[in-house]
């Protein structure tokens, strides 16, 4: 019982694994994870091996740009709403303006493709509740707007005709919606929020039948007391769709359990396919080597916190092009995906800044790309020059700084040794065995002036004599 109110307890806790509990004292679950360890299906390597994705969020907060009555908000431009304290009839007025004369939807995907991102996950439905596609179940789309076309299937086109997956954004939270509950406290929030959920289903379904090519559901707006009451519901919801979709992914955040545990069950099992709680933050690569264990994918902004579009960047810090780098790599390197932000504006066109970090990091994926796709965790001590990625046998050094010495240390676990050492698209650099499992890699001759990448060739000698001893203390 004691363990049954701490688990209740750990409801609200944030999604830090708790430890896993010995087999026996597990509790039996009907919501919790429906499968343990990572999925090795070819949708799930697919999902995986992508590597590099960006978000598009796009809806009617793209129009007042973060700006309302006058007044400039520094918050997430998708939650303007929210901040201006605009009642949900008055905000949706915005659809009367939703007129994106320049959305070239082949010129976005051709964005895309320049960049190196594998897949693009779609804002269907933010929590404003308009949606993007002519959905049946509510009159707050796109058919009823100026623009009238199913804005999301041109898009799911595009992108799939450059060899894009699409991966779908749901937010379960709809302010529009009048059955909507943040919590329930009462018969009629119980019978209220049944027909917000069936609502949900319809919209769900409706999206998995008109988009067949969609390879990913990320649900998000899951936070609610009302959700993590109907754990059921999320369970229901990513069998549904599994079966109507087979090999489709689902996200860890739309989860929770017969105890209202969110992204790991109250064994501390990871629930859908992915941890998506990597949002604007990155597990540490010396401390967090627990995500290793399973399959997650983190997302960012690049100014500080904002996802739709906003007038204002100055607000807040922008990431440059090699700090959105860094972000990618660092994710690869400890087995995670990672998604970079675009908030279109509301003409359809994107901001410069996010056209010029498109280009930049195309530029380096073109040369540098086998690092991240297909990568994973190396396993390989942390050093301060960069990271390491790995695809089989062949490790990766993706060097951010370098180092006054001219060196780079490498560490190997033990019984691997280095052979040798080139740098992509370059020459081979000079290795120097110095200790017992440890490397001085040569930078090489001419300092590229950029992150650069140097693949390893390793060869596991088990058990070979060398010339080192341990010191005696
Ligand atoms: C990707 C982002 O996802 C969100 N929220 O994600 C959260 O996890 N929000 C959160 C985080 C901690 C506690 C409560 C909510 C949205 O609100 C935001 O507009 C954006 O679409």
């Amino acid at each position: 019982v004691l363990f049954l109110l701490l688990a209740g307890a750990g409801a609200a806790t944030a999604q830090v694994q708790p430890h896993l509990l010995p087999a026996e004292q597990e509790i039996s679950l009907k919501y919790g994870a429906g499968r343990l360890g990572k999925r090795q299906d070819a949708d799930m390597k697919r999902f995986r091996d992508n590597r590099l994705g960006a978000f598009i969020h796009w809806g009617l907060y793209a129009i007042p740009g973060g700006e309302w009555n006058g007044e400039m908000y520094g918050g997430a431009a998708e939650w303007l709403k929210a901040w201006a304290k605009v009642p949900a009839d008055e905000w949706l007025k915005l659809m009367e303006q939703w007129n994106p004369t320049r959305f070239n939807p082949k010129a976005w995907a051709k964005m895309a493709k320049k960049m190196g991102v594998k897949y693009v996950k779609i804002t269907t439905k933010h929590h404003e509740g308009f949606c993007l596609w002519p959905s049946k179940y509510t009159q707050y789309t796109v058919a009823q707007t100026p623009y009238k076309k199913d804005i999301l299937g041109e898009m799911v086109k595009a992108y799939n005709d450059e060899g894009i997956d699409v991966h779908f954004y749901f937010s379960v939270l709809d302010w529009s919606h009048p059955d909507y509950r943040y919590d329930i406290k009462s018969e009629e929030d119980e019978i209220a929020f049944a027909r917000f959920l069936e609502f949900t289903d319809n919209q769900l379904k409706e999206l998995a039948t008109r988009y067949p090519t969609v390879k990913d559901f990320w649900f998000d707006g899951t936070w609610d007391a009302s959700i993590k009451k109907n754990g059921w519901w999320t369970a229901h919801v990513e069998q549904m769709l599994k079966e109507m979709l087979p090999g489709v992914t689902v996200n860890s955040r739309l989860r929770a359990d017969d105890y209202g545990k969110r992204h790991f069950d109250s064994n501390g099992h990871l629930m859908g396919d992915y941890e998506s709680a990597y949002e604007r933050r990155l597990p540490d690569p010396v401390k967090d080597l627990k995500v290793t264990r399973w399959d997650w994918e983190a997302c960012m902004t690049v100014p500080e916190n904002q996802w739709g579009y906003h007038k204002d960047w100055s607000l807040s810090y922008v990431k440059t092009p090699l700090e959105v780098l860094e972000r990618i790599v660092h994710a690869v390197s400890m087995g995670g995906n990672m998604v970079v932000n675009f908030g279109p504006q509301p003409d359809g066109d994107f901001r410069s800044e996010e056209k010029e970090l498109a280009d930049a990091v195309g530029r380096w994926m073109s040369v540098n790309g086998e690092c991240i796709y297909g990568c994973d965790y190396a396993g390989w001590d942390k050093q301060a020059w960069g990271y390491y990625t790995r695809k089989g046998k062949e490790v990766y050094m993706v060097v951010f700084n370098s180092p006054y010495s001219r060196h780079l240390v490498v560490k190997t676990p033990k019984d691997v040794k280095i052979t040798k050492a080139v740098v992509l698209n370059g020459k081979e650099v000079g290795v120097k065995e110095t200790a017992r499992n440890e490397y001085n890699v040569d930078m090489p001759a001419k300092d590229p002036g950029a992150p650069f990448v140097i693949k390893l060739q390793i060869e596991d000698n088990t058990n070979a004599a060398d010339k080192y001893r341990e010191a005696l203390t």
